[in-house]
């Protein structure tokens, strides 16, 4: 399957879009995709998650929330605009993060003091009947909560799709508590039957007009307390919408915990695949080779892929995968300084580390027995200072020694270690680890 093709759950590069695949995978090959458009509202202030930045600007990788969300849209080539409304206060901010990401597809509206507001900002920026609007109007137009950061391709198409079929159609998810009415004296008024609720998720799509119009028709008191876009399209412009059920990870960043638990889905998507470089100079391709197979068998999920490098590191691009943000590099004893440096180099040209940290794990064999560990650390001490320099672009790079003994059941435990190393770096991603030289 192609990187990034519809239910491909890796992450999105940040250059030219990938999927193509959408419609036919949707089951209807020969359908025409409307135009479609997005609008993110990204005006909030984050209030329940109770810290000073605005959920949607707080960093998970060191990258804004709200990159994520865009990646995981951009990364959709049907969809042409997509409008993120901000405050004026946060617009030099945002500015700085579709630069510094490389969001091609972006155009920034004022956000308004509350949610339906904001949206309405952002539907105006694509209504050409609006002054000064640089966009054109779509057909269709997805409505996503900057702060929504999973959504794949599959679901923005079927809410598309169903808009353009039914004016309007949002993603649901079955409720995990029932919802109950209070009574004004705190106690219960009534309980509703959980089976025939939904919870009403994000994305959501309409027919440019049918919401569009109803933003125009609908009061102040909308404006000020809805939140539900599907309502306002019953209401205003008579549209049943047609419900889609969603997947769990398009749950909404409320509480500082759902940080957490979005850093914890990232880091499982990034740490999905391994490229292990192995160094033909000396004997160490074979041990090499002996470590990819334990690696295997440790980290049974993980598609593990090698290749060898050309002295001169620039074979480099040959063996890596497109989206691939891990390399553990199997070194010779010998090997030395410029060869990392080259291929190191060669990795940050490749720009993937714009989007998310890549770990690097430099490897050595190392039989303790005829060369003193100290020694060995000695000479690889340039570790520290080259992966100080190198965390500025950010690639986490660390040493790790294997003992490599002569009798084959030591062999394989230090392998195994090595191996549990290698895939807390991987999985953890803990900057504080950057530098060390590891023992296995
Ligand atoms: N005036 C507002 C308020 C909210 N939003 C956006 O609407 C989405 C969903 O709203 P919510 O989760 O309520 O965000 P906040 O209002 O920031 O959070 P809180 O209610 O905790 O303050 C977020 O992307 C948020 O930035 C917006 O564009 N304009
Ligand atoms: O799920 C949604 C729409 O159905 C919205 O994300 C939700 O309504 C936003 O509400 P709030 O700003 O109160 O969190």
């Amino acid at each position: 399957m192609e990187p990034g093709a519809a239910g491909d759950s890796r992450p999105a590069k940040p250059g030219p879009c990938v999927s193509g695949a959408a419609l036919a995978a949707s089951g209807e090959p020969g359908r025409r995709m409307p135009t479609v458009a997005a609008v993110l509202p990204a005006g909030g202030c984050g209030e329940r998650m109770g810290v000073g930045t605005p959920k949607q600007f707080c960093p998970i990788l060191e990258r804004p929330l709200i990159s994520y969300t865009l990646q995981a849209l951009e990364r959709v080539c049907w969809i042409k605009d997509i409008v993120v409304a901000v405050t004026a206060e946060n617009m030099g901010v945002m500015e700085r993060i579709v630069q510094k990401y490389q969001h091609t597809r972006v155009s920034l509206a004022e956000a308004g003091v509350t949610r339906h507001r904001s949206i309405f900002n952002g539907l105006k920026a694509l209504a050409e009947d609006e002054p000064g609007c640089k966009l054109s109007k779509p057909q269709v137009v997805i409505i996503h909560d900057a702060v929504r950061p999973f959504v794949e391709e599959d679901i923005l198409l079927q809410v598309a799709l169903a808009a353009e079929e039914h004016g309007a159609a949002g993603a649901i998810r079955p409720l995990v508590s029932t919802v109950i009415s209070a009574s004004a004296d705190g106690c219960l008024d009534h309980s509703l039957e959980r089976a025939t609720h939904r919870a009403s998720e994000m994305p959501q799509a309409f027919l440019f007009d049918v919401i569009y119009e109803a933003y125009q028709q609908c009061s102040d008191y909308d404006l000020e307390f809805g939140t539900e876009c599907l309502q306002l399209a019953l209401k205003y412009s008579d549209t049943k919408a047609k419900l889609v059920e969603g997947s769990p990870d398009l749950w909404k960043v409320t509480y500082k915990r759902d940080l957490s638990a979005a850093e914890s889905i990232i880091k499982e998507r990034i740490s999905q695949e391994i490229c292990m470089v192995m160094d033909t100079k000396e004997d160490t391709e074979r041990v090499g080779y002996l470590l990819e197979e334990v690696l295997k068998k440790e980290l049974n999920n993980v598609k593990i892929v090698s290749g060898v490098r050309s002295h001169g590191g620039r074979d480099i691009q040959q063996i890596t995968l497109p989206q691939c943000y891990n390399f553990v590099c199997v070194n010779g004893a010998a090997s030395d300084f410029p060869e990392t440096q080259q291929l190191l180099s060669v990795l940050e040209q490749s720009s993937l580390s714009i989007l998310y940290p890549v770990v690097v794990v430099l490897v050595y064999f190392l039989d303790f027995k005829s060369v003193p560990l100290g020694q060995k650390m000695e000479s690889l001490m340039w570790i520290r200072e080259f992966a100080k320099e190198v965390k500025k672009r950010n690639i986490l790079l660390c040493g790790l020694l294997i003992c490599y003994p002569q009798d084959e059941q030591t062999l394989q435990e230090s392998l195994k270690q090595g191996a549990a190393i290698i895939a807390a770096l991987i999985k953890d991603r803990n900057p504080g680890l950057i530098g060390q030289l590891l023992v296995a």
